[in-house]
């Protein structure tokens, strides 16, 4: 299917587009009120939107405003077909993490998760709304958004689909990933499921393919429809313009040889203790490679309000190391220095975000992964694809990683004949990710087959 340019001029911030009625088709987001969550259904709207399709992002005023301040890549307020619909956010108790908990999930966002849950009748009011001047409102949600969107099915021009992030999600976590709120959480979301057209992966099938094919064969039992229509992400990143303080470490790393970097990060839901944060720093010094280093902590609920806990490096250790590594406390530009060239190993948690972001860019990682399915995703990376090393098994995670450990990891990724293998597979595996969102590649030819099916003439209702 070719794919168009916007042409829709008339969008409105905060409410329904003037043209409705001409559209044929309506996609709605629903994105649970998380970073990780937000930004894969950000990117999504992006590639639904050069279908020519309006796409209307939902969600509450706090969290739509960080998911566009913190986009990279692309730059939403130029897409004229995205509009942002807000509700208020109930208030919420809006805790800081603690990085020194035993287990690492991140315990702090469950007030907000369980705020989110008060969505549900705005969000239905709002399709029920627009249901009347679109032939067919397609809404697209996160997983952990079901019990929000259960009552859409009673709307007849409606049709939800499903969005779930890598394949690998449907084996079953290993032990110590959650607390039990969230099991809690979860559970109200598969008591909720009521209907379902289809479910939308941001994976891969050069990358996950094995696991799409099993999935595929248990869909077929039911109705449910799958498409594997990832990586959401942009795989070639704009060229920057000059603008603001983050790229300071972009002009830092214009200046360093090739692969030459090593970017240390865990997202937006990990904290890690001072004791942790000593043997690191110490670690990367001794490893004598190049980085840069996000130390920050895990987002509250609100990123907006409340305190930040400065963490404290060892004694003049930013003095030391200014020559070779540089260190971000705040928010990092991490697609822009995952696709710098300069850029050649990651230490990651292994979010899906940063493992998707990381393959698609071609980048090889330390797997240092902290909860939730990061230490599914590490063997991934590790094992399966062999695009990186683990810095420390899953059983000894309790511990703290050591000075030494973090040292050997970084030397083997940055500096060995066996880090070098990596990144050339990481490289290829890039170059054919990139071939798939291409014309023609596995990638775009499913994006195209989702889009024919949800703007298909026939508007019976729910398939
Ligand atoms: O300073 C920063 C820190 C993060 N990021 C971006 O933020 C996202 C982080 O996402 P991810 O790597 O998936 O980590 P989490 O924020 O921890 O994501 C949560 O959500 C993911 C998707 O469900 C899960 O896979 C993770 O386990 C869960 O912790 C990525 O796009 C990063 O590029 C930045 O741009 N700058």
């Amino acid at each position: 299917m070719a794919r168009h340019h916007a042409i829709e001029n008339h969008s409105q911030e905060n409410g329904v587009q003037n043209d409705m009625e001409v559209a044929p088709v309506v996609v709605v987001m629903v994105p649970l009120p998380a970073q990780g969550h937000l930004n894969q259904l950000l990117h999504l709207s992006r590639l639904i939107s050069t279908y020519n399709l309006p796409v209307y992002f939902i969600g509450t005023t706090m969290h739509n405003r960080q998911v566009k301040a913190r986009v990279q890549g692309w730059d939403p307020s130029a897409v004229n077909n995205i509009h942002f619909h807000e509700f208020p956010m109930p208030p919420f108790h809006n805790p800081l993490p603690d990085p020194n908990a035993t287990t690492k999930f991140p315990s702090q966002m469950i007030p907000t998760l369980h705020a989110s849950i008060h969505l549900r009748e705005p969000v239905y009011e709002f399709v029920n709304r627009i249901s009347s001047t679109a032939r067919r409102i397609v809404v697209i949600y996160d997983s952990l958004m079901t019990y929000v969107v259960q009552d859409i099915g009673s709307i007849p021009n409606a049709e939800s689909y499903c969005f779930r992030t890598e394949a690998l999600k449907e084996v079953p976590s290993v032990e110590g990933c959650f607390a039990p709120e969230f099991t809690e959480f979860q559970k109200l979301q598969l008591k909720a499921k009521k209907f379902n057209s289809g479910d939308l992966y941001n994976a891969s099938r050069v990358v996950e393919g094995l696991y799409l094919d099993l999935l595929a064969k248990e869909k077929t039992k039911g109705t449910d429809k799958l498409w594997a229509i990832g990586p959401f992400n942009p795989v070639a990143i704009p060229e920057r313009k000059d603008s603001n303080s983050h790229q300071k470490c972009l002009k830092w790393l214009d200046k360093q040889p090739k692969n030459s970097v090593l970017f240390v990060s865990f997202g937006s839901t990990s904290s890690i203790s001072d004791e942790q944060i000593n043997e690191l720093a110490l670690g990367l010094e001794q490893s004598e490679q190049k980085f840069i280093w996000v130390l920050r902590d895990a987002d509250k609920g609100d990123i907006f309000e409340g305190d930040v806990r400065r963490a404290p490096l060892p004694e003049g250790y930013e003095k030391r190391v200014e020559e070779r590594g540089i260190i971000i406390r705040d928010w990092a530009p991490q697609l822009e220095i995952l696709g710098h060239p300069s850029t050649g190993g990651f230490i990651s948690h292994c979010g899906w975000n940063s493992c998707i972001e990381s393959i698609s860019l071609g980048v090889p990682i330390a797997a240092w992964p902290m909860h939730s399915d990061q230490p599914r995703n590490a063997v991934l990376m590790t094992k399966v694809l062999k695009i990186g090393l683990q810095v420390q098994d899953w059983a000894c995670r309790a511990e703290v990683v050591s000075a030494i450990s973090v040292e050997k990891a970084v030397r083997t990724l940055m500096d060995s004949e066996e880090g070098e293998e990596m990144r050339h597979r990481a490289v290829e595996l890039a170059d054919a990710v990139k071939q798939s969102v291409m014309e023609g590649g596995a990638t775009r030819k499913e994006m195209d087959s989702f889009i024919t099916h949800i703007t298909r003439q026939n508007f019976s209702s729910h398939i």
